[in-house]
């Protein structure tokens, strides 16, 4: 396909070839050209004897010379066409040089349009003086902000020193060294000592301040938001020991988080010494900081054993989901575990609807030969491999057997990149599946891994902390509320937790009749939703107003639409705006308006959402 790459179906290099080992990074940042500007030192080495050529990915990158610095020559290389949204292939000739080893300096800018790069201007901003830029480059946009092997199969330790301007700071994935006063800027300089792929490398350069919130942990956000975020994620500290009393040492010295503007195109992204969230967590209560619990959970989960190549990506996502709730399990309750899980599986069921239950993107390994990662992007990968996870946790005994299975498991594959078989194989080493009723005998791989659809096994989840939600669900249900008082008071829900009014409204949306907008006004006023400030339970709102038409909602739909990028919240209401005939030109209308300030991801994905590519 287009010159990819066999083992990676997203990437043109070719590391069985010739391998980066090492990046160096040297850029300065320009605000008004929104570009940076600079060089990387990338380390090859030779892997296959007679190699001449080593194979990079690049997108939009102006590249203006490449030098191999040890021989001081210039290199020939060659910079293909582009082909979808996968970027440019850049071939650099190896020159002929006795020993294996390489250092390329590649000088070069990248473009205003960098797919992995947002750029704000400051009244894009909540301080409003100063530009924003920040970075989301998995699944494969760091093409786009440097010229690398841009697959997860490779791993590489890197530093960086970038020049930004005087008042702004600099953060990146690793840790921070020193910083230097220029008489025109600013100096950072940052090492990332763990190999990592491509995709973990970040950068955020804004007015940022920081918190202190535990002994290896800063929160950082503009000021406006950083006392709020400071309350918000104080006990990460306490999430950081549950998850190594879980898993094992974690080897990335400090946890840092980033409270990121509201265009950020995701819930959270794992970035190695720097958690990127989007403020859609801040809900003033602490009820979504299972998202940081997540983050945590790569840790180990992706960071440290990592998918080969994206057709595996629920290697990281199933099992940082699952690790996630054994965290959550642990620092609230087993049946708090259970809840967290039959909230995922209604989300899981709501993305096997609308994905088809025969849809391959509905296998826990996809095939992504001449698909892009971010349109095979959904739940999936995560709620079907934590359930898969749970089933193997089941089939050999339990916590107490499989938790000890996974610390063998991560110390076993640490710093490496690993397919679905690796697992597979190990596990069955693990649990040698000899006797005959062996439950491990019955597990039916292919079925779990290949098969489309919902699992083939659903646990039998807790129901303790979901009653309440699915009693006050039933109780509505039935309600004729055009003949009968309001069955339910603001009383018989005041205890209700911010999870069970998510898992209540999640029900509500799910259930096969439309409710009226009588009865709607009731559940609006009894959970008191025009004042509520969690993100998740206003996306179901939100969605139900829609799902039941409610005309003067959508004018709270679009406000909303034009604050927030986060994308689980985007796509499903402009799909459910789009479905809607009478609202569907106001989306587009709306989409069109706003899409110069969305991060590239996310006006890809809604502009297809939306219809408007094809
Ligand atoms: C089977 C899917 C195959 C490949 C997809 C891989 C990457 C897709 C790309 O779009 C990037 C995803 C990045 C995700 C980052 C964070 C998520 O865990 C957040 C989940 C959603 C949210 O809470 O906002
Ligand atoms: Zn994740």
């Amino acid at each position: 396909m287009a010159g990819l790459s066999p083992l990676d179906p997203s990437s043109y290099s070719r590391p069985e070839i010739a391998i980066v080992t090492n990046i160096e990074l040297n850029l300065s940042v320009s605000f008004e050209k929104k570009i940076f500007t600079g060089f990387v030192d990338l380390h090859v080495q030779k892997v296959q004897e007679g190699a001449d050529e080593v194979i990079l990915d690049s997108k939009d990158l102006n590249i203006t010379k490449i030098l191999e610095t040890e021989l001081n020559t210039e290199v020939k290389y060659t910079i293909d066409e582009p082909f979808g949204e996968f970027g440019s292939k850049l071939t650099v000739e190896l020159p002929n040089k006795n020993s294996k080893d390489y250092v390329f300096r590649i000088e070069y800018e990248t473009s205003a349009n960098a797919s992995g790069l947002q750029w704000l201007s400051p009244d894009q901003t909540s301080g409003k003086k100063h530009p924003y830029l920040f970075s989301q480059f998995q699944a494969v946009h760091a093409r786009s902000f440097l010229p690398c092997q841009d697959t997860p199969g490779v791993k590489n330790k890197y530093a960086a020193t970038i020049s930004a301007p005087p008042q702004l700071t600099v953060l990146m994935s690793a840790i921070r060294d020193r910083t230097r006063e220029l008489h025109d800027g600013k100096l950072f300089h940052f090492v990332q000592d763990v190999p990592i792929p491509s995709y973990l490398i970040a950068i955020a350069i804004g007015a940022l301040e920081s918190r202190k919130i535990g002994p290896r942990s800063h929160v950082w956000a503009e000021e406006e938001i950083i006392e709020q975020s400071a309350f918000e994620f104080a006990n990460t500290e306490h999430q950081l020991q549950t998850a190594e009393s879980i898993c094992g040492p974690y080897v990335w010295g400090i946890y840092d988080l980033l409270v990121l503007p509201p265009s950020f195109p995701f819930g959270g992204m794992e970035n190695p010494c720097l958690t990127f969230v989007t403020p859609t967590l801040l809900a003033g209560d602490r009820s979504l900081v299972n998202v940081v619990a997540h983050e945590i959970a790569h840790s180990w989960t992706g960071n440290l054993i990592t998918n080969r190549n994206f057709e595996h990506f629920w290697l990281n996502e199933g099992f940082t989901v699952f690790i996630e709730r054994k965290i959550l399990g642990r620092l609230l309750s087993p049946q708090d575990q259970d809840f967290q899980a039959m909230e995922g599986l209604a989300e899981l069921k709501d993305a096997v609807k609308r994905l088809g239950a025969d849809s391959p993107l509905t296998r826990l390994v996809v095939d992504l030969k001449g698909l892009h990662p971010d349109d095979a992007f959904s739940t999936v990968p995560y709620e079907k491999g934590q359930t898969f996870l749970r089933y193997l946790e089941e089939a050999v005994g339990g916590p107490s057997v499989f938790e000890p299975f996974l610390r063998k498991y991560f110390d076993t594959y640490k710093y490496e990149s690993i397919d679905t078989v690796d697992f597979k194989t190990f596990f069955i080493k693990e649990f040698c599946p000899c006797g005959k009723d062996n439950k491990v005998k019955q597990i039916d791989w292919d079925l779990w891994l290949y098969g489309t659809g919902l699992p083939p096994y659903i646990p039998d989840y807790d129901k303790t902390v979901g009653e309440i939600s699915i009693h006050l669900f039933e109780t509505l249900s039935s309600w004729n509320e055009t003949a009968e008082p309001t069955p339910v008071i603001a009383d018989d829900v005041k205890y209700m937790s911010a999870s069970q009014i998510i898992y209540f409204l999640q029900l509500v949306l799910d259930a096969p009749t439309v409710w009226s907008i009588l009865k709607l006004t009731e559940i609006q006023r009894i959970f008191e939703l025009e004042k509520n400030k969690n993100s998740e339970i206003k996306l179901r709102w939100l969605r139900i107003c829609m799902k039941s038409q409610w005309e003067e909602k959508i004018a709270d739909v679009l406000f909303w639409l034009n604050e927030v990028g986060r994308m689980k919240y985007v796509r499903p209401l402009y799909r459910d705006l789009y479905a809607w005939e009478s609202a569907r030109y106001k989306a587009i209308e709306n989409f069109k308006a706003n899409k110069k300030y969305m991060m590239h991801v996310s006006a890809y994905t809604v502009e297809k959402d939306l219809h408007l590519n094809e």
